[in-house]
């Protein structure tokens, strides 16, 4: 289990690190000897000190480059804890986080914060560890025209900002289904189109597959005024190919809204989006949600322990991570945040130029094993001692 007095695994490491090895110590594990803080103005200060939660602002620095011009982007990641009792009237409940992110927004965009994401599911608590289906799936709604899609579309307008929004996803058209869904808005305030989460876990409390599908979205990648982005949901990031797609559709940022708990993933947290970040030359976004869920009703985990109700610690531990393998400080492992990251997206090609992943690539190569493994006669490749 994990200690939840730990406020941040960087904040440890500073604090007890001797200064003189500190710096080596940061450049091996985090790709830079020094983080860049950015200043941040005081309307985002003070409503992170009036409202309670943490805001943090870093800046990953490209080369300089004689003819293209840098690429500034600046993106914003939204952890956070739900706000209501779980068994509190399910509109009051979305309301009162809708209120509480509302204001984070509020914060990103005097931040000059160009892209927004929020965590998996942002608008409700993370129930489908219950496997019960009343009241949780009354949370779902239609990803063009459902409240939240509107009620951020003027957001997105006010502050010319794109707007990710995972929800649960209600499609009327076919059948009332229920998928697990991230939403774009443009900076215009449209709605540029939806992907469905790809890979849905079936590991500890993560009963997700009684709820919904895989999806059957692809690996979209929506070109938006200010760079090219994706969203990798979740479980998703346990899945090298899935981000691989993002990366071949021309991706520059992928943003991982994801919703898991210290016990389960907690190690290999830095390791996956920084990973994707280095392998496919795009910069990462992983978001995760914080705090406790208590549920109205026992459920049991499949792990021989008493029926209980509490789902969580979900560790927050936000971070952005650079082609270059760069990474930010994470976000608190317990408290509500804004973290903030300046991004020059000329390193993406920068870092293709320097390493070639996409030149080296084996594409046919993969694609004809893809497909032999996939045949019911697969026949492994391997070779023993005769
Ligand atoms: N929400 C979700 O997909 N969680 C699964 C657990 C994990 O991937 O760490």
């Amino acid at each position: 289990m994990s200690d939840f007095n730990l406020h941040s695994l960087e904040e440890c490491l500073e604090s007890h690190i001797p200064l003189n090895e500190y710096k080596e110590v940061k450049r091996i594990l985090y790709g830079t000897t020094e983080d860049h803080v950015l200043n941040l103005p005081t309307a985002a200060i003070s409503l992170a000190a009036d409202y309670n939660f943490e805001i943090k602002a870093y800046g990953i620095p490209a080369r300089k480059e004689e003819i293209r011009k840098p690429r500034k982007v600046r993106v914003g990641a939204i952890q956070n804890s739900i706000v209501l009792s779980t068994s509190a009237p399910i509109d009051k409940q979305r309301e009162a986080i809708w209120e509480k992110v509302r204001i984070i927004i509020k914060a990103a965009s005097a931040a000059d914060v160009n892209i927004i994401c929020m965590q998996e599911a942002w608008t409700m608590p993370f129930a489908f560890c219950t496997r019960e289906k009343f009241p949780w799936c009354e949370f779902a709604e239609d990803a063009e025209t459902g409240p939240t899609t509107k009620m951020l579309q003027e957001l997105a307008k006010a502050y010319n900002m794109v707007i990710i929004s995972s929800i649960l996803e209600r499609d009327t058209t076919h059948g009332d289904t229920i998928w697990n869904t991230s939403v774009v808005i443009s900076n215009h305030g449209r709605y540029m189109g939806k992907h469905r989460k790809n890979h849905i876990p079936r590991v500890g409390d993560f009963n997700e597959s009684t709820y919904y599908m895989e999806g059957n979205t692809g690996h979209p990648v929506f070109e938006t005024e200010f760079g090219k982005i994706a969203v990798n949901i979740c479980y998703g990031r346990h899945h090298p190919q899935n981000w691989m797609m993002f990366g071949l559709n021309g991706a520059e940022i992928v943003f991982n809204p994801s919703a898991t708990v210290g016990a389960l993933s907690e190690p290999l947290w830095g390791i996956e989006a920084r990973n994707a970040a280095i392998a496919n030359s795009y910069f990462t976004v992983a978001i995760n949600r914080v705090g406790t869920e208590e549920f109205p009703n026992e459920y049991t985990s499949g792990d021989g322990q008493k029926a209980h109700r509490a789902f969580g610690p979900f560790y927050g531990s936000s971070y952005v991570a650079a082609p270059n393998g760069v990474r930010t400080p994470g976000l608190s492992r317990h408290r509500d945040g804004l973290l903030i990251a300046e991004l020059d997206l000329n390193m993406c090609r920068q870092v293709k130029d320097f390493w070639n992943f996409p030149m080296t690539q084996r594409l046919p190569l993969y694609a004809e094993s893809f497909q032999r493994a996939s045949q019911l006669d697969f026949k492994p490749q391997i070779i023993r001692e005769q």
